[in-house]
Parts: C-alpha cells; sequence; structure tokens
C-alpha cells in the first residue's frame, strides 16, 4: 500500500514513524508528503526516505493508493474530492470536515462513483460502536458531549478557574473550534448528526489532560464514557490518542475479519 501524507505535524510526524521507520503496517510505506513549510517538507522526505511534493495537486496526481491528511479542516474541505476522483482512498484526521451533511453526502456519492472510500478515524473518543449501533434501528435519543482540557490546548488564554467556552450544538462547536473538537463530528456521524450532538467545552487551568465525557442514552439502555488522554509531547491541543487511531486505521484497513 502506498501511501501520501499532507501536513507534517504531531500526527504526520508521529505516522511516518511508525510506518516508514518502525514498519507498524505489513505492507505499508509513506512515499510522497506534501506539507505547508517546504523546508519542513524536504527534511521529512529525507529523514523517512519519500518524495516531498510542493503542491497537494502534485501528490494527488502521483503513483499512491491511499492519501492520509493530518493537516486541517480547510485542506479537507478543498481537496477530498479531487482525491476521491483520482481513485484515491482518503484516510481523514481533521474529521471536523464532515460537519455538513450535504458535503458529507456528496463526498459519498463521488466514492460510489470512483470505488473509493473515506476512512474516518475514532480519533481521541470511543464509543462509537455503541452510537452506530442504538442508531442502526433509530433507537438513539440523546448525544451529549463534554471536553475539558487545559487553556494552553484550547486558545491559549491564560484562566484563573474552570471556565465554559462553548454551550451548543457539535456544527457550531467545530466552526469555533476547528483544531479542537473533531471529536464531536465523529460522535455526530455515528450518532444523531452534527446538529442535535450537544457539545460543551471547558478549559481548566487545573487540567494536565484533554479528557472528554460522552452520555448517550436510547432503547438500548445508556453510556457513560469518559476517555481521559495524554497529550501528545509537541501538541497540547491534540491527544496521543488521536494520532493511535489514524495508525490503527491503516492497520486493519484492508483486514478479512473486521472487529467492531
Ligand atoms: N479526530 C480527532 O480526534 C482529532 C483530530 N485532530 C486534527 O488532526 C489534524 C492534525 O493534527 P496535528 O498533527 O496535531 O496538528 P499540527 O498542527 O501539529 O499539524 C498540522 C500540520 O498541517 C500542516 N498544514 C496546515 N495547513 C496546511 C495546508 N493548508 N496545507 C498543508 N498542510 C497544512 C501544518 O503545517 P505548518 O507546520 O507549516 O503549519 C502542520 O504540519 C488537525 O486538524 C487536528 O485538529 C487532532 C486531534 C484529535
Ligand atoms: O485531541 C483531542 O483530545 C481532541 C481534539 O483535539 C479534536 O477533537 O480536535
Amino acid at each position: 500500500m502506498k501511501l501520501g501524507l499532507i501536513g507534517g505535524g504531531n500526527i504526520g510526524k508521529f505516522l511516518l514513524q511508525s510506518i516508514n521507520n518502525d514498519q507498524l503496517v505489513d505492507g505499508a510505506q509513506f512515499v510522497g508528503l506534501y506539507t505547508r513549510n517546504q523546508e519542513k517538507a524536504n527534511e521529512l522526505a529525507e529523514q523517512y526516505d519519500l518524495r516531498s511534493y510542493q503542491t497537494i495537486d502534485e501528490l494527488i496526481a502521483s503513483d499512491i493508493d491511499v492519501i492520509v491528511e493530518a493537516a486541517t479542516v480547510e485542506v479537507v474541505r478543498t481537496h477530498a474530492a479531487s482525491i476521491l476522483t483520482h481513485g484515491k482512498d482518503l484516510v481523514v484526521s481533521s474529521v471536523g470536515a464532515f460537519s455538513d451533511n450535504d458535503y458529507f453526502l456528496q463526498l459519498e456519492t463521488i466514492c460510489k462513483e470512483h470505488g473509493t472510500t473515506i476512512h474516518l478515524p475514532s480519533g481521541a473518543v470511543g464509543g462509537l460502536d455503541i452510537l452506530k449501533a442504538a442508531k442502526a434501528i433509530g433507537a438513539l435519543q440523546e448525544v451529549a458531549l463534554t471536553t475539558t482540557k487545559p487553556p494552553h490546548a484550547l486558545n491559549g488564554v491564560s484562566l484563573e478557574k474552570k471556565t465554559v467556552l462553548f454551550e451548543g450544538n457539535a456544527y457550531e462547536a467545530i466552526k469555533q473550534f476547528p483544531k479542537n473538537i473533531n471529536v464531536s463530528i465523529i460522535l455526530s456521524l455515528a450518532g444523531l448528526g452534527s446538529k442535535e450532538t450537544k457539545v460543551k467545552i471547558i478549559a481548566d487551568p487545573k487540567a494536565s489532560k484533554n479528557s472528554h465525557e460522552i452520555t448517550a442514552k436510547g432503547a438500548f439502555g445508556n453510556v457513560k464514557l469518559v476517555v481521559e488522554n495524554d497529550p501528545m509531547p509537541n501538541n497540547p491541543k491534540t491527544s496521543y490518542l488521536a494520532a493511535l487511531s489514524v495508525l490503527s486505521t491503516l492497520k486493519h484497513k484492508d483486514q478479512s475479519i473486521k472487529v467492531g
């Protein structure tokens, strides 16, 4: 499996190390890369023995099977359709790009027309299996997420006490916090949609973890799941689990037996 990477930040570097150096995904290798900073792109290309491209379009047109996005919501919105129409599968970190249902359906149509697939990792949360199972018979009634992070992992403003920065639905949350609340959109896609998924974002100066509390109820009963994430060393905004989940998606992409 020949992989192309967009974004050479925390998740991107973690994937390069895990796949090209540590060979954690059988038969897979990153062969091409685009990231905004060309100097960084060239350094990574040399370090991980792959080609760096000057534009995303050149990367898309190159001889690769799968593009892995680890950049921004905006990058996904701008390039996803082109990636899929070029016959490449797409693995997305910035799942917030899919907050709009019409856009989601538009990309789904493109996938069907071109025989391509979009993979959306669970990111820094879990429990998607429960939401999907309950939704299958329309038995899901309510999904809510409370995300608590230290202020420096959110808007960077220094705060003396715990402060609610946002309360509303996932659709508005990702508009206001596009780098922080992708998790609300993966929960929306598994469950009730971005307009019906409740979100609260709290900045807590005493917090050392990025925590996500998910509650849901429906005909199945109810669930409460708290994921207390350690941040990645170089980017406190991103939890380690988010990077692990992208790696796991790549590892299981073509497996014959699917778990969950
Ligand atoms: N699904 C989930 O649960 C989670 C998703 N995420 C999302 O995953 C994405 C990646 O996260 P992370 O690696 O930590 O982020 P980083 O900020 O560490 O890295 C992002 C990278 O993307 C590059 N970039 C920015 N804009 C562009 C562009 N227009 N074209 C190409 N590259 C670009 C940056 O380049 P430069 O260095 O030049 O700025 C940087 O290398 C983010 O959108 C983040 O919000 C994060 C955590 C959880
Ligand atoms: O990494 C996390 O804990 C969550 C996050 O930033 C996001 O969902 O965008």
